[in-house]
């Protein structure tokens, strides 16, 4: 196998891969890295937790030692968090070059980070609502001799979903050099494959994992079949019987909505579970603290919505529940995908209903996985369904004498000004 010397990497950058433990190319690294040093486009794809960030910022870096100026490269990703974690690796990884790196995303101080745009930083990571209102209303600076383009996650950036990026992604493509390289990423490239070509052009080199199936092998997934009614008590159940068996366990629960995300935070801190919340409906320096909280294992269980479902890496996750079963597979992927990451064993259970079932054979259809059952002791969860929906129902009544739905109404508006759809903002 091949090692990261042969693929061209410099002794430096080998060197630093090696202090954090990154010592052999993963099979995206092996392929991808020498084509994107070649001066290559590059399309990725890979399982998750398979290595693919590396795979796009050391070669990167190789080149910027080569010939550093500012701004040589432009990464963009769909969530504001994994701008973050991208834009850490830059940074470990980039240490010895002094790498100055700059993260634009929303929610947090616009002016301080236009002003760091106009320092030249080497790398930028964004998510695209955000540098596309910076390049709308300034002309500090200037992204036209940028070098690489990266899109992380590039099959979110280019799909028309609740967030839809098309706008600020013409926006951005508007300002940048034609000669560039284009590198995209994403464990489900599939589906969005003929559109990602379009953007990256200079002959790509496409790179796919062959496996049979698209979810990694050291994941164990299961799944409950459980009355609506009941989840919550098998939740509940759950919760106790892991942290019971394991110190060292760390769980991430995903649920439909941010509302149902914050109830189910309240209902399990009930129970004295050591849990935190990650919505779009919070603060983003709450989202951002809460994070580091639970990645710092302060907090062993984070309830999140979709937001966390792309990217988060974070090592010490060892179940992934999903409260609702996805009712898009890419999305079920990346759910489970924030545990049994980099060679790791991991355990996934989705909570399904008798409505769900047919959402269940188009996961197994698509990941070529037959999700086994997970077994449970009925009669232990039935023992307590009363106090566990007695709990959740006095959770709702508390939520709703907050302004949690006021709030998320405003949000809502704010939203439809910013896309246009709105022009004043009316009072109900
Ligand atoms: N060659 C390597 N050897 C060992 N560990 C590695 C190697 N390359 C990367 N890693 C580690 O593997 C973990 C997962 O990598 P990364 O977050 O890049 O996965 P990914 O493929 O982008 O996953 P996702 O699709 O979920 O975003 C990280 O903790 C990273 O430091």
């Amino acid at each position: 196998m091949a090692d990261f010397s042969s693929l061209g990497l410099s002794d430096w950058l080998v060197r630093q891969c090696e202090q954090l433990g990154i010592n052999k190319p993963t099979p995206v690294q092996e392929h991808c890295m020498p084509a994107i040093l070649q001066g290559r486009d590059c399309l990725g794809c890979a399982k998750t937790g398979s290595g693919k960030t590396a795979a796009f910022v050391l070669p990167v870096l190789q080149k910027l030692s080569e010939d550093p100026y500012g701004i040589f490269c432009l990464v963009l990703t769909p969530t504001r968090e994994l701008a973050y974690q991208i834009a850490e690796q830059f940074r470990v990884l980039g240490k010895p070059l002094g790498l100055k790196d700059c993260i634009i995303v929303g929610g947090m101080d616009m002016v301080s980070q236009a002003l760091e745009l106009s320092n030249q930083p080497h790398v930028v990571v964004a998510t695209p609502g955000r540098l596309a209102d910076h390049i709308r209303s300034s002309n500090t600076f200037s992204m036209s001799k940028i070098q690489f383009l990266i899109m992380d996650e590039a099959d979110r950036l280019l799909e028309q979903g609740c967030t839809d990026f098309t706008k600020d992604l013409e926006t951005i493509m508007g300002i940048l050099p034609a000669k560039r390289q284009t590198l995209l990423f994403s464990a489900t490239l599939t589906d969005t494959l003929q559109e990602l070509k379009k953007i990256a052009m200079n002959q790509p080199y496409f790179w796919e994992s062959k496996s049979e199936t698209r979810t990694v092998e050291e994941l164990d997934q299961r799944y409950i079949l459980t009355p609506e009614k009941v989840k919550d008590a098998y939740l509940v159940h759950l919760i106790q019987t892991f942290t019971d068996q394991h110190d060292d366990w760390s769980i991430i629960i995903f649920t439909n909505t941010c509302k149902n995300c914050q109830i189910i935070t309240m209902m399990l801190r009930e129970f004295n579970f050591p849990t935190i919340s990650l919505h779009s409906m919070m603060k983003q320096k709450q989202r951002f603290a809460n994070l580091a909280k639970f990645k710092a294992s302060v907090y062993k269980i984070l309830i999140a919505t979709d937001v966390a479902a792309r990217g988060l890496d974070i090592p010490t996750v060892q179940v992934v529940i999903n409260h609702n079963t996805p009712g898009i597979p890419k999305i079920y992927i990346h759910r489970v995908g924030r545990t049994a990451r980099a060679g790791r064993n991991g355990v996934s259970i989705t909570l399904v209903t008798q409505y769900d079932i047919h959402l269940v054979h188009s996961i197994e259809e698509q990941t070529q996985t037959k999700l086994k059952e997970y077994p449970v002791e009925e009669k232990e969860v039935l023992k307590i369904l009363t106090q566990v929906n007695v709990t959740r129902r006095e959770c709702e009544i508390k939520l709703e004498s907050t302004d949690f739905d006021e709030k998320k109404e405003i949000n809502k508006r704010k939203q439809l000004i910013l896309e246009g759809k709105v022009h004043f903002f009316f009072s109900s």
